[in-house]
């Protein structure tokens, strides 16, 4: 039986409290005290006997209570920390300030190919089998920032936590460290999870072209191919993707998405595949897995692959081809498991007439087919869309939800829509933000404003003459790109156009950082 004997704090009490039990002729396997408890572990005691001997117990001074408790707290604690470092799907590993494993869990056993006890007591460097990185860790206290390492060929992300004494103190001595390895794929999880990727029913849209969009979508989801979302700009494209991934076989696996318009290529190229270390200056020591490895069992989204450059298109054919790349730097294949989703608004038929986009890429990612519908074709969506983001942008301001007037709702109807959802979620954000009013008009929504700021194609419309079409949609094309690339060198390696050129025209524009 496991005993809690209760006491007041006093010198010599402990000593006294065992010394009932040896007068007794108790055998005692196991003390815990603390400030005013001495929990003991006596096979021997069993119910009947301890009312004679807590009689006993409370003529010791100071002593309060005796009674039976099912664990000691410190093999309670144990006992947690254990069941702590079992369920931890990450290998985890405590070393000491010499670099050597004194506790490590079953997921870090499995990794290394051995038992606990045999990472137990084993060094850094023979694991790894390299010295440089035990070297490294104990010659920068522990705190060194994360790098790639290897265990039998798999690639890890190593991350460490110095431990120090007192704990408390950050100036304390430093006594080992914590080291957690991450396998790529877990990363891509971990990643995927705080990404909050929907199905099919978070496409706000019940008109025929969208019912139609969603019947297709589940059928395309379920078949494990490459998948083309065609679309305009704005229509949905990334969320029908990540609609389709979490409806595959593939949904609980990440979903990583890469903006092929975003990047220039060689940071494109190492996002998407990797790099191996040294691999160019300012690669990280010990390289970097890509979004396709991270992915692994998952699908990885080519947002914007009319963007992506020929080289790069070549590096994803051989990858579509039979599932193995090259990380940068390396001569090692790497085989993976990755679904790709890709998406443009582009007319990628005429980009490979036209020689910018490869005519055997275009087939390969194009297997499967998604159009998504330009809003202004399923005007029967726009309201339900609007009140969607109204209730959405009003519970973010934490205020009440309101309502669009007779006129509001006409507007937003008749309006062209050229930035299609995207657009229309603005507009209402841009209204509900500069608004308390319970119900919106037409005039609180600002369309005009927004076709002003938008690449409307209205501007060019009003235009009287070429020159003057051309120039308003040059500067609504700057205008919009200079949000994202908000100098004019971006936006000239963006626009593959000569620094001058761009600066020039963004000062005709009058465009700047303050717009
Ligand atoms: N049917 C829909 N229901 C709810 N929200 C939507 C819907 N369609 C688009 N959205 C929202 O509109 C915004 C734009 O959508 P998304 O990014 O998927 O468009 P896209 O076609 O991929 O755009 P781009 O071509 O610029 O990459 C997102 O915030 C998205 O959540």
């Amino acid at each position: 039986m496991r005993i809690d004997v209760q006491f007041a704090d006093r010198v010599g009490i402990a000593h006294e409290i065992l010394a009932v039990l040896a007068r007794r002729h108790f055998n005692v396997i196991n003390v815990e005290v603390d400030s005013s408890d001495v929990f003991i572990d006596v096979p021997d005691l069993d119910a009947a006997l301890l009312p004679a001997l807590r009689e006993d117990f409370l003529q010791v001074a100071g002593v309060k209570d005796v009674v039976p408790v099912d664990v000691l707290p410190g093999a309670r604690r144990r006992l947690h920390l254990d069941t702590l470092m079992t369920v931890m799907a990450d290998p985890v590993m405590a070393v000491d300030a010499g670099g050597t494993i004194v506790v490590a869990n079953s997921a870090a056993a499995a990794v290394a190919h051995l038992r606990e006890q045999e990472l137990n007591g084993m060094s850094l460097a023979a694991l790894f089998g390299e010295e440089s990185l035990q070297r490294e860790l104990l010659e920068h206290g522990f705190r060194v920032p994360a790098r790639e390492v290897r265990l039998h060929g798999q690639p890890f992300l190593l991350d460490v936590t110095p431990v120090s004494e007192p704990v408390e103190s950050s100036l304390g001595h430093t006594v080992g460290g914590v080291i957690t390895l991450h396998a790529p794929r877990r990363l891509g999880g971990q990643i995927h999870a705080l990404q909050n990727v929907g199905g099919l029913d978070l496409l706000i849209g019940d008109s025929e072209p969208m019912r139609a969009l969603k019947a297709r979508a589940a059928r395309v989801a379920t078949v494990d191919a490459p998948l083309l979302i065609v679309g305009e700009t704005g229509t949905g494209k990334e969320l029908v993707a990540q609609a389709c991934h979490a409806a595959s076989p593939r949904g609980n696996s990440p979903f990583l998405a890469l903006n092929c318009a975003a990047l220039p290529e060689s940071l494109a190229e190492s996002e998407l595949f990797g790099y191996m270390s040294g691999a160019f200056t300012g690669a990280q020591r010990g390289g970097k897995p890509g979004l396709i490895e991270m992915a692994e069992g998952g699908t990885v989204f080519l947002d914007e692959i009319g963007e992506m450059s020929l080289y790069l298109q070549a590096k994803l054919l051989r990858f579509l081809n039979d599932g193995k790349f090259r990380r940068i730097g390396s001569d090692r294949e790497v085989k993976v498991n990755v679904r790709i989703i890709s998406a443009t608004h582009r007319n990628l038929g005429k980009m490979v007439s036209e020689g910018s986009f490869r005519e055997d890429l275009f087939y390969r990612l194009n297997v499967l087919h998604l159009d998504v519908p330009a809003l202004r074709e399923r005007p029967d969506d726009i309201l339900p869309l609007a009140r969607h983001f109204i209730e959405r942008a009003c519970t973010q301001a934490q205020k009440p939800v309101c309502r669009l007037s007779a006129d509001a709702c006409a507007a937003l109807v008749s309006h062209h829509w050229p930035g299609n959802v995207r657009q229309l979620q603005n507009v209402i954000f841009r209204a509900t933000t500069m608004t308390d009013k319970r119900v919106l008009d037409a005039a609180d929504l600002d369309l005009a404003e927004d076709r002003r700021l938008g690449l409307a194609g209205d501007s060019v419309g009003e235009a009287h003459d070429l020159d003057g079409a051309v120039a308003a949609f040059e500067k609504a094309l700057l205008e919009r790109l200079y949000a994202s690339y908000p100098s004019s060198r971006k936006l000239a390696a963006r626009l593959g156009a000569s620094h001058s050129k761009i600066a020039g025209k963004l000062k005709r524009y009058g465009i700047s950082g303050g717009k």
